[in-house]
């Protein structure tokens, strides 16, 4: 039995992936606690600030996968690990638990760090980060990060946008990978703050950012990027744990 522990900081769900590749599918979120990134809008402080990590328990994959049976009613659907930035965490164990009970699992992380167990995953979100997150992109880690998809991992790219420095950073990532699918989606420039439970969020200026994002794309004949808001926002705004 696997006993290596999770630092996790949330289990939520089922609710509907809000972002990307599997937007609208049912899921459960496993989130963990830690990032090596600080990116100036990151909208999940509370499990990247190490001031809220009381809030960040070590669980074993069994303890986990108890705990995702009892939200989804032990009716198999698709698991999310978040963050943070979960590849930091020891997730191949909770993995290969999950899989054998007939789940499957989908991660995002920011590309930074490579893990050997990115093959067993279904879907992997790779979402490298823009000039205005602060975070400067090493091309190589994220390099390490696609090759380690493997042959069977499904993989998704996906940017988030604020401004024209922004969509130039989308460009080049849609011109250096130009055979994985990319989702490009607005920032929200009002995120919770990391002791909020919900929080005010201007939709109204998410959506401009959206139209002009479309706009874009269009003007510029990027066909081959998928445009997506972050659906659980639309329908929630800031509240956490939907
Ligand atoms: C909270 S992160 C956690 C996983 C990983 N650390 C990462 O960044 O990919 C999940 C997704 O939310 C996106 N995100 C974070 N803050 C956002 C914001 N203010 N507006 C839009 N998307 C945001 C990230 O870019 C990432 O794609
Ligand atoms: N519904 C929902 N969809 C999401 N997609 C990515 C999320 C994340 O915080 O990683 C997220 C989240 O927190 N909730
Ligand atoms: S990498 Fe992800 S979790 Fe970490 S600070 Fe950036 S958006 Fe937040
Ligand atoms: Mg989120």
């Amino acid at each position: 039995m696997n006993t290596q522990t999770i630092r996790v900081n949330e289990i939520f769900g089922p609710t509907i992936q809000g972002e990307g590749a599997l937007i609208g599918q049912p899921t459960v979120f496993v989130r963990t606690g830690g990032c090596d990134y600080r990116c100036s809008w990151c909208d999940t402080l509370h499990a990247v600030d190490s001031a809220y990590r009381d809030d960040w328990h070590p669980m074993t994959p069994a303890a986990i996968m108890m705990q995702v049976e009892i939200l989804s009613g032990h009716c198999p659907l698709t698991v999310s690990l978040s963050g943070g930035n979960p590849a930091i965490q020891p997730l191949g164990g909770l993995i290969d638990l999950g899989r054998k009970e007939g789940y499957r699992f989908a991660l995002e992380t920011q590309g930074s760090i490579a893990r050997d167990w990115f093959r067993d995953l279904d879907v992997l979100t790779l979402s490298p980060k823009p000039p205005s997150s602060g975070m400067v992109t090493d091309w190589q880690k994220l390099a390490e990060c696609v090759e380690a998809a493997g042959p069977s991992t499904q993989l998704a790219l996906k940017v988030v946008i604020f401004d024209e420095n922004d969509y130039a950073y989308a460009r080049e990532i849609a011109s250096r990978y130009p055979q994985q699918s990319l989702y490009l989606q607005p920032g929200n420039h009002t995120p919770p703050a990391p002791d909020q439970e919900d929080g005010v969020i201007d939709m109204a200026g998410i959506m401009d950012r959206m139209r002009w994002l479309i706009d874009r794309v269009t003007t510029d004949r990027l066909y081959s990027a998928t445009v997506l808001p972050q659906l659980h926002t639309l329908i929630w705004g800031n509240l956490r744990g939907v």
